[in-house]
């Protein structure tokens, strides 16, 4: 289903993510960018021009507030993705907002508490979820393809310096679990919920931003989720999803891949013949390295769905489709999703065993 109706959007924000929301907005028919709104009215003049938007403001609120604005996207840095919601949902403004969602699960339930007094559209631009590949996934693991669902791993790491992106190793603007974690763990919580038990732990940069963070997340089923996030080394960056009946391995970027391999796995069968008349435990270690390669012998399909432009725009159409069936939520990346995701990163950031590092 696509959106009939022409939506205008105002942007909130000038930097890195906010120029590439515009452009992959611009890529879609039914939306239009109409007003981008900065701290500077200077930064937002330029952002004007160089998206060709007719309308630009010195201020965060004259965008909320305008009347060629039908929906605010909130791009800035986190610490001000509270206030801002909140003002656009007080307004009226169908919201989406950037990850992470809100500093902390507290912050993130103020804004969903409002949203829904308010009857007013409100996401965490989670564009991950929308990537065509994300949603063939899904759809397979809805309709049982790998069974039920019992561990996920992923990871994000980047190579970055206090030098080379300043707003990463800001506590705040940045960190870790905050800006690269809220992938990992987006996919756990979507695929196994709130877990019972955190325990992740991280290093802190001189800087006071958390540099590494890694752990588990585990579940009263049994289900456990390891996730790691980095923004002074490259990681694989890949995730795998594992289900009683075969796992998906998404590989890189894991945020917005567009290659996976998904493989049915069996249980094994009872002792060949041959292994039946050996004894002890080499009879044991044929069986189940047998049983291990006709597992594998069963692997292996690829999967492969590439995305238009810069894949950014996916989350917004989905924003508008859920405005034209008069949704105040995605069931895609409900709110409470959101909140769930600050949970397990608000317990991470507290974990007991901080290690400080040279980062
Ligand atoms: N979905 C994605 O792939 C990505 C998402 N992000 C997310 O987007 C948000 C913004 O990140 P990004 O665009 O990379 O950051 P940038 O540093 O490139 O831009 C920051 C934006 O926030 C505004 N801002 C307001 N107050 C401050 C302040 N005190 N210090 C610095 N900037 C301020 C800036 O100014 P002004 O508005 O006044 O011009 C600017 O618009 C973050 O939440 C980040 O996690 C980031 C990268 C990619
Ligand atoms: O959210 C993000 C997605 O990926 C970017 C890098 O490509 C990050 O910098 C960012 O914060």
């Amino acid at each position: 289903m696509s959106s009939s109706k022409n939506y205008r959007w105002g942007v909130l924000g000038t930097g890195y993510a906010a120029r590439e929301f515009t452009s992959g907005l611009q890529s879609l028919e039914n939306a239009t960018v109409t007003a981008v709104g900065s701290e500077s009215s200077e930064r937002a003049s330029n952002f004007a021009k160089s998206h060709s938007i007719e309308t630009s403001f010195g201020t965060y609120d004259e965008v909320i507030h305008s009347d060629s604005v039908d929906i605010v996207y909130v791009g800035t840095v986190a610490p001000l993705h509270r206030k801002l919601c909140l003002q656009a949902i007080e307004a009226g403004k169908p919201v989406l907002c950037e990850k992470p969602f809100a500093m902390s699960a507290a912050e993130a339930s103020e804004i969903a508490a409002l949203a829904k007094a308010k009857s007013v559209f409100c996401m965490e631009a989670m564009w991950s979820r929308f990537i065509p590949l994300m949603v063939d996934i899904r759809s397979r693991i809805r309709s049982g393809e790998i069974g039920e669902i019992v561990s996920v791993a992923a990871d994000f790491g980047l190579r970055q310096t206090p030098l080379s992106n300043p707003r990463l190793f800001h506590p705040e603007q940045g960190g870790a679990l905050r800006d690269l974690g809220v992938y990992p763990i987006s996919l756990a919580v979507e695929y196994l919920g709130m877990p019972d038990d955190v325990r992740i732990t991280c290093a802190f940069g001189q800087g006071g931003a958390d540099v590494r963070a890694g752990g588990s997340l585990h579940y009263q089923t049994g289900a456990i989720a390891t996730v790691m996030a980095d923004i002074s080394a490259a990681t694989p960056t890949v995730a795998t999803i594992i289900g009683t009946e075969g796992f998906i391995e998404i590989q890189s970027p894991m945020y917005r891949p567009t290659r996976a391999k998904i493989t049915h796995t069996s249980i094994p069968g009872p002792a060949t013949q041959s292994s039946k008349s050996r004894s002890g435990v080499s009879a044991r270690v044929h069986h189940v390295a047998s049983a291990v390669k006709r597992q594998l012998l069963k692997s292996g399909k690829s999967l492969a769905a590439g995305y238009r432009g810069n894949g950014y725009q996916y989350q917004a159409r989905e924003v508008m489709e859920c405005l034209d069936r008069g949704l105040t939520e995605s069931s895609t990346m409900p709110l409470s999703q959101s909140i769930e995701i600050l949970k397990v990163i608000d317990l991470g950031l507290l974990s007991k065993n901080k290690t400080p590092t040279d980062e």
